[in-house]
């Protein structure tokens, strides 16, 4: 048998590699010699026993020698034959042929010679020939007010236009495919291109000096939308490109004062298209886009007061949970203290800036954690996601302590439940602008300052705040460079069904359950907020299955911390970290 001749085992099939690559003459004559080893034991065994043809077709020698056999084979089928027997020689003719032409100068077509009797002003022409294909051309034209001429007005970047190198702002229309476009209207001409198949030739009198972009690329967020089709003043409806707020677009031409070139880092490929300038969309936002001021949460009111130890009741203590904090940062918006700072605070108005110029933010592993804002309509469970997630991983994210003017009860910590100062100490925390949000209820009032926040990101901690919108610029410093997530409703039909047991907080029930008017409330509330306050959210979470949601919560924050994300420039070019 041959199992039982284990002194003539071949070597093992790695070695076998190894010394053929190194030597194929080895490996061969190795093998051959296995061959004569094994079969000299054969000679003695019945040549009709079942055991010996088995054992024969088993054997590595054999299996080796077959290998031998494909890969010769193989060679010998993948021989290169050349072409033609006179390939080398062809080759070379053609080579000395191509060099000859250029040495001569013998270039075809042969163009007629220049008359000698050019007026000096006669102007030099330019015949490009562009390919249509699916894309647009990448060009808008317009007529020359004084002179009547078709000029091209603007070449749009990525376009067919301007990949060919040869059309530039400013040249003017002379002929499109054979036809003088002399008198005509711009739309007359543009007939003219539609209506052509496979190859344009322009005859363009080139623009004496042709525009250089030597911008560089800026990107923007965009605080507002636009939609070309509704905006009559556009020079070119077809080449518009929409958008909406938070949308990060980047400019790559901001070479007219009015309109600009742009595309969407979420469309990279495509080509860039017109977008009103930053000075044209803060008048347009001016004249036509004032949007309805968002009107907060208004529909609670005051009778019955039982104070509620929110924030009690749990596994250990969280502050920023107290029912009177929350009821008084509903309310903060109507308080004339909040009013007469915030104005002369900067916070945003409905017509600010349209554009943001952003750029890409990697936190590093040194600098502190982002600030997490969690922000959504009364009731959607903003306070509820919070308290999970603290409770998820307290060591890992903590609330700030707020600050309030009421005095401190028995039970009460300073410092734990709230910071209790004097009115005076807070209003001055108020004025000089160190108050992130506040509110007053029942005549006291309540707040998170910035320096809450900064205890807990010194601890090497994420501060999770939970914010009503009007504050949100407050919290915009590159101090604190907050992560906005906005916490939104399902549908009604979902709401009702996840809610079935959810309590409200009021300020005069405790303990009440939602009423199909308050769910709809809560999706009303959430539509003005998306569309008032859209553009500062950098992140969205639908609240309909509370664990769905918590599940999202932490890997929306992991990449807040972890990943690069577009912050506005102010943050990093004023930050003395990076
Ligand atoms: N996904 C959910 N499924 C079921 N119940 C939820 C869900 N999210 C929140 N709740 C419940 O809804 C109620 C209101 O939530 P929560 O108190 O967090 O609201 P909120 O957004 O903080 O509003 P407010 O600031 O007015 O208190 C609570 O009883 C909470 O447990």
């Amino acid at each position: 048998m041959i199992q039982s001749d284990k002194g003539a085992d071949p070597p093992d099939k790695k070695d076998m590699k190894l010394s053929t690559a190194t030597n194929p003459q080895n490996g061969l004559s190795q093998i051959l010699r296995l061959v004569l080893q094994e079969l000299s034991l054969f000679y003695s065994r019945d040549v009709n026993g079942v055991c010996l043809l088995y054992d024969l077709l088993h054997s590595p020698w054999l299996r080796a020698l077959l290998k031998i056999y494909d890969c010769l084979q193989e060679f010998k089928e993948k021989k290169l034959v050349p072409a033609t027997p006179h390939a080398q020689v062809l080759s070379c003719e053609a080579l000395l042929s191509a060099h000859d032409t250029i040495a001569q100068k013998d270039f075809e077509p042969l163009l007629p010679p220049l008359p000698d009797n050019i007026p000096e002003s006669e102007e030099a022409m330019r015949i490009v020939c562009l390919v249509k294909n699916q894309q647009p051309l990448g060009a808008t034209i317009k007529r020359h007010e004084m002179t009547g001429d078709i000029l091209v007005a603007r070449v749009i970047h990525g376009g067919l236009a301007e990949r060919s190198g040869l059309l530039y702002a400013g040249d003017k229309l002379v002929e499109v495919n054979g036809v003088s476009v002399e008198g005509l209207d711009p739309e007359q001409v543009i007939h003219i291109l539609g209506m052509s198949r496979g190859t344009i030739m322009f005859k363009v009198v080139p623009v004496s000096d042709p525009p250089v972009n030597s911008q560089k690329m800026v990107y923007v967020r965009a605080m507002t939308e636009y939609w070309p089709q509704e905006d009559p003043d556009i020079p070119c409806m077809d080449a518009g490109l929409p958008f909406q707020k938070g949308d990060i677009l980047q400019i790559v031409d901001q070479n007219d004062a009015l309109w600009w070139q742009a595309r969407k880092i979420s469309d990279p490929a495509t080509c860039a298209g017109l977008v009103p300038s930053n000075h044209l969309l803060k008048r347009k936002q001016r004249e036509f886009w004032w949007s309805q001021p968002y009107q907060p949460h208004t529909c609670l009111k005051s009778t019955l007061y039982k104070e509620e130890f929110v924030g009690y009741g749990q596994k250990f203590f969280i502050a920023g949970f107290r029912r009177s904090m929350r009821l008084c940062r509903r309310k903060s918006h109507l308080s004339p203290l909040h009013a007469s700072v915030c104005c002369t605070g900067g916070c945003y108005s409905a017509v600010g800036a349209p554009y943001e110029e952003v750029v890409r933010y990697q936190r590093r592993p040194s600098d502190k954690y982002r600030l997490i804002v969690l922000m959504g309509p009364s009731g959607v469970g903003v306070n509820e996601l919070r308290r999970q997630l603290i409770e998820f991983n307290p060591s890992h994210f903590q609330s700030a302590v707020p600050h309030t003017t009421r005095t401190k009860k028995s039970y009460e910590m300073n410092g734990r439940e709230y910071h209790y100062v004097s009115k005076e100490t807070f209003e001055s925390l108020i004025y000089s602008h160190r108050m992130l949000e506040y509110g007053e209820y029942k005549g006291h009032l309540y707040g998170t300052s910035v320096d809450a926040v900064q205890t807990v990101l010194v601890e090497g901690k994420i501060c999770v705040m939970d914010l009503e919108p009007q504050d949100i610029q407050v919290v915009r410093t590159h101090e604190l460079k907050p992560y906005v997530i906005f916490i939104k409703p399902s549908n009604m039909r979902c709401m009702k069904q996840s809610r079935k047991n959810a309590k409200i907080i009021t300020d005069y029930y405790v303990d009440m359950k939602f009423k199909d008017e308050d769910l709809q409330e809560m999706e009303n509330l959430a539509q003005r907020m998306e569309t008032q306050f859209g553009q500062f959210f950098d992140h969205v979470i639908v609240n309909d299955s509370l664990h769905d949601a918590c599940a999202q919560l932490l890997s929306a924050i992991q990449k807040a911390q972890e990943e690069p994300q577009w912050v506005p420039a102010t943050w990093i070019s004023s930050d003395t970290e990076t």
